[in-house]
């Protein structure tokens, strides 16, 4: 025990612990800082960027680090390339480390859930905001507790080094006892010095964890709301002006001719619908009828062949002359588009709490000033009832409460029209009844809307038109009488079937 408490303590093994620290530190930031890219370029759309990628991390993996070593210590020499021991092991070990991290970085990234990517795209973050704020903070909760393993895995690795004559921990631990044969008591020291650095990455770890963690991100929301509270600017009152829908209100949003097709198939098949300012209009249609491609290809999120959307002349998606906007200009031509979209499964970002869900589009679309956008966030919520929820997160809310925080959030933007693809059919009955009551109190201010809806029910009582589609195309539209005496005998069929046994149309 003596023997194992002095070699434990001895200043030379602890300079071995040093080295291998030193080649785990610089290992393991390089593999993550490379790894990220590679994760990036493993996810290209372009198969020239995918593959060669792809086949480097192929090829490291399925190799021994060792092999690595010796023949970067080895080869190099031969082109005239020398490094230091240390420098070799440095670089083949985080050679190693970058194809490993970056596929448990890529797996992080894809884990983050499609909804919220899209609704970042819909609202106009640019790429870099949309990783940097939406992907990557969600992604390192997925990571973390596997790159924790990593770091473990690369501190025993370190002991590898020793193989090209780095001169740490364990060629330390060998180099004693082949001097004294005291095998256990060093080696045992050793393995106890393995332990206390393996336990300070746990420790780090878990710290880490708890701070990116859902729970720790609520209660420091909570304690900034306490400090804002104080710093609230005051906004002029009443963003939603109640502007009444009148019938020679102008034309807001102007699809024209729109043609959508996915690969070969065509989706939407020439739509032409005019919104005008204040009015409601209300998709309907069967399952697969292309009213969510209608919502998305206003937003230039699906694949437009021809035809054109404009929002107060604004085009969507395509230069002033009609040629499609080049991928990088999306985001902003998006933004500046002041339409704003609520999705069926709320898609609201996970990491965030209501009022920085409500936040997001001022904050980092808008770039407004942070005390502005708080702002308005908070009276987005208090305009949909839920200004005591600011700090709760996602899962601490009812998917009714939920999706008020999804309408809250394309409030807070300030949008001139409001798309609204299928708000309640994620709900159940009962919550049903609030979003809906949400959007009509909306109407009732003057949001110009367009809402896509299988709730016929909730169409005749917010309607000021309906517009029925089929097969991607507008077989009819008219007031929302026409649920009562629909003019087409396939808009007539979709009412029967809809509403064998449900209730009848409200009068
Ligand atoms: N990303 C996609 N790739 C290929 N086909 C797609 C894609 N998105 C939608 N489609 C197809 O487009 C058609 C219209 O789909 P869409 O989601 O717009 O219908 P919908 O009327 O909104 O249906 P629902 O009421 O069930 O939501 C469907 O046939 C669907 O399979």
């Amino acid at each position: 025990m003596q023997d194992f408490l002095t070699y434990l303590t001895l200043p030379y093994l602890w300079e071995g612990a040093v080295i291998a620290i030193e080649l785990l530190v610089g290992a393991l930031a390089g593999g993550i800082i490379i790894g990220f890219f590679l994760a990036l370029a493993s996810l290209s759309r372009h198969w020239w960027i995918r593959l060669p990628v792809q086949t480097y991390i192929y090829i490291l993996r399925g190799t021994p680090v060792l092999l690595q070593l010796v023949l970067l210590y080895n080869v190099l020499p031969q082109f005239g390339i020398t490094f230091s021991a240390f420098t070799s092991a440095l670089l083949a070990l985080t050679i190693n480390e970058t194809a490993f991290c970056a596929e448990i970085i890529r797996g992080g990234i894809q884990s983050t859930d499609r909804d919220q990517r899209m609704a970042a795209q819909a609202f106009g973050f640019s790429r870099t905001t949309e990783m940097v704020r939406i992907v990557i903070p969600q992604a390192l909760r997925a990571i973390l507790p596997t790159l924790g393993n990593e770091a473990v895995g690369l501190l025993k690795s370190t002991s590898l080094a020793s193989v090209v004559g780095v001169n740490e921990l364990t060629m330390r631990g060998q180099t004693i006892v082949s001097q004294n044969f005291l095998f256990i008591p060093v080696l045992v020291a050793s393995g106890a010095i393995y332990v206390i650095l393996s336990s300070s990455i746990a420790a780090m770890q878990w710290y880490l964890e708890r701070r990116v963690g859902l729970e720790h991100r609520a209660k420091r929301a909570r304690k900034q709301q306490a400090r804002n509270a104080v710093a609230a600017v005051a906004l002029p009152t009443g963003p939603y002006a109640a502007r009444r829908f009148s019938e020679n209100a102008a034309t807001i949003l102007d699809i024209d001719d729109l043609h959508v097709a996915y690969r070969d198939k065509t989706v939407l098949d020439g739509i032409t619908l005019r919104v005008r300012r204040g009015e409601v209009v209300v998709l309907l249609g069967r399952s697969g009828s292309g009213k969510s491609t209608l919502l998305k290809a206003i937003l230039a999120l699906a694949p437009a062949k021809s035809g054109s959307v404009t929002v107060e002349g604004h085009p969507i998606g395509r230069t002033t002359d009609g040629k499609p906007l080049r991928e990088r200009h999306l985001p902003g031509n998006r933004a500046a588009s002041g339409v704003g979209i609520v999705f069926q499964h709320f898609a609201l970002f996970d990491h965030m709490t209501a009022l920085e869900n409500a936040m997001s589009i001022p904050r980092l679309v808008q770039r407004l000033p942070e005390a502005v956008a708080r702002a308005k966030a908070s009276r987005a919520l208090a305009s949909v009832g839920l200004s005591s929820f600011e700090t709760s997160l996602p899962h601490e809310l009812s998917g009714g409460q939920q999706q008020r925080v999804g309408i809250a959030r394309a409030l807070a933007s300030e949008p001139n029209v409001l798309l609204f693809d299928e708000p309640t059919s994620a709900l159940d009955p009962e919550l049903v009844r609030e979003v809906n009551q949400t959007i009509r109190d909306l109407a009732e201010t003057g949001m110009t809307m367009l809402i896509s809806t299988h709730d016929i029910a909730f169409a005749a009582t917010v309607a000021d038109r309906i517009v029925f589609l089929q097969n991607g195309r507008l077989v009819e539209e008219g007031p929302p009488s026409r649920l009562q005496a629909p003019e087409t005998e396939s808009f007539a069929a979709f009412l029967r079937q809809e509403f064998a046994g449900k209730q009848a149309v409200p009068a």
